[in-house]
């Protein structure tokens, strides 16, 4: 089949048998155009029944889209022992895919308003409910707590989002025609005029939703391949991510040289550090006023890292911290056992096992806990118990990340947040606890007396919140507060971002994943409480106008999940890409000069766990519990850190010449 495209728009085109038709894509829109299909993949099984195959475009000339991207010109490759630092070349026939800047991928099609770039409206051409008003109504403060997952599992999976994927949102500047909001949470003058902004009544008795009787909700646009004025008028708008979509630890080490360079040391193929009381912290940020609440006082700790968002809780910058050291960990080990290694190859063997232990502990460890491991196993996600390599990267498969993923189904574990973290000493007693809207984008708190060993105990001794429609207040009321009374609503912002970016409503996606589609709101009581229907129908106009982001957070966990069963197909199906499509996949060994060696491999499956990597980069950790994504409890107590298994990095020394 050959398709000649003259009028640009997003095409969406679904045929019987991929592998047998192939599809030529050429004209002036080519590039904009995606390919999708819901066949089944033969090695493949359904769980829920889906099961998406992107068969990826033709391979071919300067037309061929997957060796261009808007405003990217298509790098140039040659194989590598290392991953590049954008993710460029990883997948050497489409070297654009999983870098940064590029858009992020969809399951389905647009759900702009306007065709392109509009917030959604309903059906009937009204607005859509207000996502503040959404908030307040499904998703209220009720301090539930998961039975055997602790703080670490939720923040642990802020470190793999940060990995992953980030939206690119548009200078506040340009933002004004979406900006309701003073900093004190008060309506602004333009606010009247854009509907979007509309101000929720509640209760003027009612002092925890508002002491004014109003509330409002700033909102700023995601960036877009429109922005950047390569989108054709009639095509959609193509949000923009800015990390690479690997996990590749980006967060640590930058998705760009200009982001890795200026972290590195230059020597010893370490990470740079500062030594303050016999410790090492990240470098200061040069660009404090605008990353840190510290602009005010400039004399506070303000961390430079891979990741933009390195500050902006407490708890995830003790793990990125805990990153950063185990890296230099690495290399400084690497250094010893191999002194003839120059620094760029220290960096990029210690950078290189990193990875590997992190993909280990990502896939074998955590998301079991949310995904299932029956059904990780089923959908090939990973293969418990594996010797030698697994051999299951394919090409065609596309790693971008799904925009289904990062502005939906991934946010949904927002939920597990709790708004007030423990510092535990030693001897795992409670010596204090801080509220997070205090400590905002201000790390200044980690380098207080003991603070950054009691928090990092504090992950791992205090529960997770439970995977259900209730968030706390510290996050729906108070996010980013600073000096104000009152602060930003994450869950709203979820719902409005997820708006911004044309997500497809939650029938269209449940279609998609091949899932019962409801017919009536009264359907939907298949897979959500009657209650929240109810709420529902009060909300949207119709059961068809309903968002992804809001349906998907209501319905039942999935047994063994703690996900209903569309964000289990959007995660499932993620993870699947995410690995699948990772040339450099730690368990990948059809390589010979990437792979790692049986051995290396097997050290890296007995010793790479979350508690050694805490125990190995926190220096007032000498004892954990050897499952740390789990609350300590009579099968998991706390041993010591030296009877816990560790990767044996002597199995890289180089005797036989084989590094260079
Ligand atoms: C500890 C607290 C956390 C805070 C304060 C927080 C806050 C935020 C904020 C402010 C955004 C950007 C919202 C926007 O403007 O669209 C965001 C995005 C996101 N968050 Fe969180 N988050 C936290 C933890 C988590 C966790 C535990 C997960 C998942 C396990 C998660 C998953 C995501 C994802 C997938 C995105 C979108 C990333 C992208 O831009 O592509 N977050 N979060
Ligand atoms: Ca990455």
């Amino acid at each position: 089949v050959h398709i000649t495209v003259r009028n640009p728009r997003q095409i969406f085109i679904q045929h019987s048998n991929p592998a047998q038709t192939p599809l030529r894509i050429s004209g002036a829109g080519a590039r904009f155009v995606k390919v999708a299909s819901v066949n089944q993949p033969a090695d493949r099984l359904p769980v829920f029944g889906y099961g998406f195959s992107n068969p990826p475009p033709p391979l071919g000339s300067g037309e061929d889209p997957a060796t261009q991207t808007c405003g990217l010109s298509p790098p140039f490759c040659t194989k590598s022992k290392y991953r590049s630092i954008d993710g460029s070349c990883n997948n050497l026939l489409r070297p654009v895919w999983g870098m940064p800047q590029t858009p992020y991928g969809r399951l389905v099609p647009y759900n702009y308003g306007d065709g392109v770039s509009a917030w959604p409206i309903s059906r009937s051409g009204n607005p859509l409910p207000n996502p503040r008003d959404i908030s307040l109504r499904l998703f209220p403060d009720r301090q539930l707590i998961d039975p055997i997952w602790n703080l670490n599992a939720q923040q642990w999976g802020q470190i793999i989002t940060h990995d992953m994927s980030l939206t690119a949102g548009i200078a506040q500047s340009h933002a004004d025609r979406i900006t309701c909001c003073d900093n004190n949470g008060l309506l602004a003058l333009d606010a009247t005029t854009n509907p979007f902004c509309a101000p929720i009544l509640v209760p003027p008795n009612d002092p925890v939703h508002s002491p004014q009787g109003t509330q409002c909700m700033n909102f700023v646009r995601t960036t877009s391949t429109r922005d950047r004025g390569c989108t054709p008028p009639n095509a959609p708008a193509e949000p923009l991510t800015t990390v690479t979509a690997y996990m590749d630890l980006s967060l640590v080490y930058g998705s760009s040289a200009g982001q890795a360079n200026p972290i590195r040391a230059g020597a010893g193929g370490r990470l740079l550090t500062i030594l303050r009381k016999g410790q090492e912290w990240p470098p200061q940020d040069p660009n404090v006023t605008l990353t840190c609440e510290s602009a005010k006082s400039p004399n506070e700790p303000c961390y430079l890292a891979g990741d933009i968002r390195v500050n902006q809780n407490p708890q995830l910058t003790v793990l990125q911290i805990i990153l950063l050291r185990e890296h230099n960990r690495i290399a400084d080990t690497l250094s010893r056992l191999n002194p003839h290694w120059d620094d760029e190859t220290l960096f990029q063997e210690a950078r290189r096992i990193h990875i590997a232990e992190i993909q280990h502990i990502n896939y074998y460890e955590y998301l079991p806990i949310f995904l299932g491991f029956e059904n990780m196993v089923k959908n090939k996600l990973i293969y418990p118990g594996a010797h030698g390599y697994v051999n299951d990267y394919n090409p065609n498969v596309d790693p971008t990340i799904l925009d289904e993923h990062a502005t939906a189904a991934f946010r949904h574990f927002h939920t597990l947040i709790r708004g007030y973290l423990k510092l535990i000493s030693e001897r795992r007693e409670l010596v204090g606890a801080v509220r997070m809207s205090d400590w905002f984008n201000r790390p200044l708190l980690l380098e207080i007396n003991d603070s950054f060993n009691n928090l990092a105990r504090g992950l791992t001794v205090q529960e997770q919140g439970f995977s259900d429609q209730f968030w706390d207040t510290e996050i729906t009321q108070f996010m980013f507060k600073r000096n104000n009374t009152f602060g930003g609503d994450l869950r709203a912002t979820d719902i409005q971002r997820g708006r911004d970016h044309g997500l497809g409503t939650y029938a269209v996606t449940r279609a998609a994943c091949g899932l019962p589609v409801p017919k009536s709101f009264r359907d939907m009581q298949d897979f959500m409480s009657t209650e929240n229907v109810k709420i529902l129908r009060g909300l949207y106009e119709s059961f068809e106008d309903v968002d992804l982001v809001v349906g998907g957070s209501l319905e039942r966990n999935v047994p063994g999940a703690q996900a209903g069963p569309t964000f289990l197909c959007i995660l499932t199906e993620q993870f699947y890409r995410t690995r699948v499509g990772d040339r450099y996949f730690f368990e990948n060994g059809a390589d010979r000069d990437t792979a790692f060696t049986p051995s290396q491999l097997e050290t890296i499956r007995s010793g790479a766990s979350m508690a050694r990597l805490l125990c190995d980069n926190a220096d007032g950790i000498n004892l954990m519990q050897p499952r740390a994504f789990q609350q300590i409890s009579p099968g998991n107590q706390v041993v010591s850190c030296d009877d816990l298994p560790a990767v044996d990095l002597s199995l890289w020394q180089d005797a036989s010449g084989l590094f260079k």
